[in-house]
């Protein structure tokens, strides 16, 4: 690159480059193509179903309800009786839930009934008790009643033969709800990944050993360890290999013989301590390096034999960014659970952006400022974008996501937002 007066001038942006990496619309694309499900199938009591993933179509298999019952407490009548008699019956016995035994109703009569008692055969509605009144043997029950109201019935809430819980489904508390509402104790779920996590860097020690000058802890295994298992992934944690082309090659050769995946962080980019690159194509196959977005474009990815390897950036923010867009997608395809775009939400931001490089797309830290006097709830992002610092991590609700075309943010302007929950992780 040269100015007006024909210099050349120094490449301070390293990410000048960015219409020769590969789009993230085009990185999501080739994960979803070359990745599919490699997780066995097994079965597992409920209680521990929580976040697997669902692996077969769960049908319903019984009506839920399984029979009409009342929805409050009160007195269940047959309707056409009830206005036959104008609202005047009288009491016939009492039904609570639990009760077993099948009832009926016999004409001019109500019965005494509790939230959840199956309805007697001939009754179709139910008056709550409040609005009711008792006279000696006779029950009064106000006008204006619908036939059915106050009543629940069979199948309502699920219908034998729906689907309940879809093979490719992240079970939540609600779906093991319903399935035990069906009598089920187990389902039958994904195995879980098997990850490794690697951290390369002569300068890092771990968390809790002595460090000398020049050197830094390694934050970056345990936090990727962490978004991992919440996941759902069983991880190996390979430990802090040192910057040396043998010792790289040698922990991802080892890695890849037991593991589905293999997460690395550290060494991705082409300096001359950054060996990652070589050892995998040494190794494996190599489908994708350097990815037109900020941060997290030194990113890697490719295969060992059947296990797939995501190298991610060192610098903590670009990992766990990466993580995020990337490994989540990539785990998500093995372990056999459908594919989850996080959604976007436009919100207008509570910052200015002069000048943004077209061509890449930025993810920047955002955090949402509560509602202002006129009621917009607005983002804001962190006000310094360095790829090194974790504190504006911790100050973030989610990613702001300014697209390729984006050349300047204007405060007002609307920016898509999205909420670190809709990536599975908080
Ligand atoms: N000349 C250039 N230099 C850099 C470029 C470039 O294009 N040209 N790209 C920059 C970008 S962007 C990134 S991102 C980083 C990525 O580099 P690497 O993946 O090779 O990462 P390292 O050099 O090993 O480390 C970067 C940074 O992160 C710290 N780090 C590494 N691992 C950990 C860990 N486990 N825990 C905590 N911190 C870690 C490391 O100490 C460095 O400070 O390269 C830029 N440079
Ligand atoms: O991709 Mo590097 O992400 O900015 O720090």
């Amino acid at each position: 690159m040269t100015d007006r007066g024909g210099r050349r001038k120094l490449l301070d942006d390293c990410f000048l480059h960015d219409t020769d990496r590969m789009r993230h619309a085009d990185v999501m694309a080739l994960l979803r193509k070359r990745l599919a499900c490699v997780a066995s199938v097994k079965i597992v009591p409920l209680a521990v179903a929580h976040r697997r993933i669902s692996a077969r179509d769960v049908v319903a298999n019984r009506p839920v309800p399984m029979h009409e019952n009342s929805a409050v407490d009160g007195y269940a009548f047959n309707h056409a009786d009830y206005a036959e008699n104008a609202g005047k019956l009288s009491l016939g016995g009492r039904l609570a839930a639990g009760d077993t035994e099948a009832r009926d109703l016999k004409q001019g009569e109500c019965v005494r009934i509790f939230t959840g008692a199956v309805m007697p055969d001939g009754a179709d509605t139910v008056a709550m008790q409040e609005d009711c009144r008792i006279e000696g043997e006779m029950i009064l029950i106000p006008e204006g009643l619908k036939a059915g109201a106050n009543c629940r019935h069979s199948g309502e809430d699920l219908a034998t033969g729906e689907t309940v819980v879809p093979a490719g489904q992240i079970i939540r508390a609600q779906d093991i709800a319903a399935l035990a509402s069906m009598g089920l104790a187990e389902i039958q779920v994904r195995s879980r990944l098997r990850v490794a996590v690697m951290s390369t860097g002569n300068e890092l020690v771990a968390p809790g050993g002595t460090i000398r000058h020049g050197q830094v802890f390694d934050s970056n295994a345990i936090m990727l360890r962490t978004l991992v298992e919440s996941l759902g992934g069983l991880v190996t944690d390979i430990g802090i290999v040192e910057d040396r082309a043998e010792r790289i090659e040698s922990a991802l050769a080892e890695a890849a013989k037991s593991h589905d995946l293999v997460i690395t962080s550290g060494g991705a980019s082409r300096g001359e301590e950054d060996h990652m690159l070589a050892a995998l194509d040494r190794l494996g196959k190599r489908h994708l390096w350097q990815i037109a977005i900020k941060p997290g474009r030194p990113m890697m990815f490719g295969q060992i034999g059947d296990c797939v390897v995501l190298s991610l950036p060192g610098n903590p923010v670009a990992a766990f960014v990466c993580f995020l867009l990337y490994v989540r997608t990539a785990m998500d395809a093995l372990a056999g659970a459908d594919h989850r775009d996080p959604v976007r939400y436009p919100l207008p931001a509570a910052f200015d952006i002069p000048k943004k490089k077209r061509d890449r797309r930025e993810f920047l830290r955002g955090h949402l400022v509560p509602k202002t006097a006129d009621g917009a709830l607005t983002v804001a992002k962190y006000p310094q974008d360095g790829s090194g610092l974790i504190s504006g991590l911790r100050a973030a609700d989610g990613l702001i996501e300014l697209g390729e075309e984006v050349t300047s943010v204007r405060r007002g302007d609307m920016v898509d937002f999205i909420p670190f929950a809709e990536f599975g992780v908080v």
